[in-house]
């Protein structure tokens, strides 16, 4: 089933064509990556894909799905507690009370900000609040995922943490993000959609499924590695370690490197 299909379309704000002859077709399931440089367009085609922005020339459908929205800035001005706030949103899909304090807490324990549910959220941390955005879409249990650079103020392992999440969501899910980091664009998305100046200037379809990939990691001490002697790594200068794993075993690996006290550089697929 199609979600998204837009022909030719065009968004236009104050005089500026912040999107031009975008001509795009999104089928239930995909998971795919928006990137570009600053100002190409990112956010503007996932508020297209969402009908947060609508068309100002050209078609486009949508199909009325449940969409789930993550922005790229946090709103600052919301006075409610972190848990309010939540609450508020987990009211909107008629749960019990129980069950979404329940479907909250869980979250909060995941992303290791279960302290600060009682704290307004206009004075919680850039990383906390975003990971209330990333809560907030996901108690809305979404059809469409829509992420706006989601990575932005998070530490490693909870941009891991997000991945597995993501990697981990059930069913037909579509997930559409933005994205600088290789990060999430390897470890997650099937497609690649690349912006330049409001274009659509690639469209590619990964091999998801590939069956190495390459870890590139800075490591606090050599010693660490002879613990875990049964990768396959090399070391870069003093510092740096390459490993090379099963694209299955990654984020199994990703963590105890994290654990480890290791800062992961970036993770590419090899063929
Ligand atoms: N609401 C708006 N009002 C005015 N101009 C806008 C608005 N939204 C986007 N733009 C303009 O559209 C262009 C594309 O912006 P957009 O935020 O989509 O880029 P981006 O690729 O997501 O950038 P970044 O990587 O910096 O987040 C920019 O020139 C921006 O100034």
């Amino acid at each position: 089933m199609k979600i998204f299909e837009a022909n030719q379309a065009c968004k236009e704000i104050d005089g500026i064509m912040v999107l031009k002859e975008v001509s795009l077709s999104i089928s239930q399931g995909e998971k795919v990556a928006i990137t570009g440089n600053n100002g190409s367009g990112k956010s503007s085609l996932l508020k297209l894909i969402g009908g947060i922005f609508e068309e100002t020339a050209g078609q486009v459908k949508r199909s009325q799905i449940n969409i789930g929205y993550v922005p790229e800035h946090f709103p600052e001005s919301i006075r409610f507690k972190l848990q309010d706030y939540l609450m508020l949103i987990g009211k909107m899909t008629c749960r019990s009370d129980k069950d979404i304090i329940k479907e909250i807490r869980n979250y909060a324990e995941r992303f290791a900000i279960t302290g600060f549910l009682n704290t307004p959220l206009h004075q919680c941390s850039k990383g906390t609040k975003q990971k209330a955005g990333i809560i907030q879409a996901l108690l809305k249990n979404p059809n469409l995922l829509l992420l706006d650079e989601p990575l932005t103020g998070l530490d490693d392992n909870s941009k891991i943490k997000l991945l597995n999440l993501l990697n981990s969501l059930q069913g037909e899910k579509t997930i559409i993000f933005t994205a600088h980091e290789p990060l999430l664009i390897e470890g997650l998305a099937d497609r690649v959609i690349t912006v330049e100046s409001g274009i659509i200037v690639q469209d590619s379809i990964k091999n998801k499924k590939e069956e190495f990939k390459c870890i590139t990691a800075k490591i606090p001490t050599r010693e660490i590695m002879a613990k875990i002697s049964s990768l396959k790594y090399k070391f870069i200068g003093s510092d740096f370690v390459e490993i090379v794993v099963s694209a299955e075993e990654s984020d199994k690996i990703l963590a105890m490197l994290l654990k480890r006290g290791c800062s992961i550089i970036e993770l590419t697929e090899k063929r």
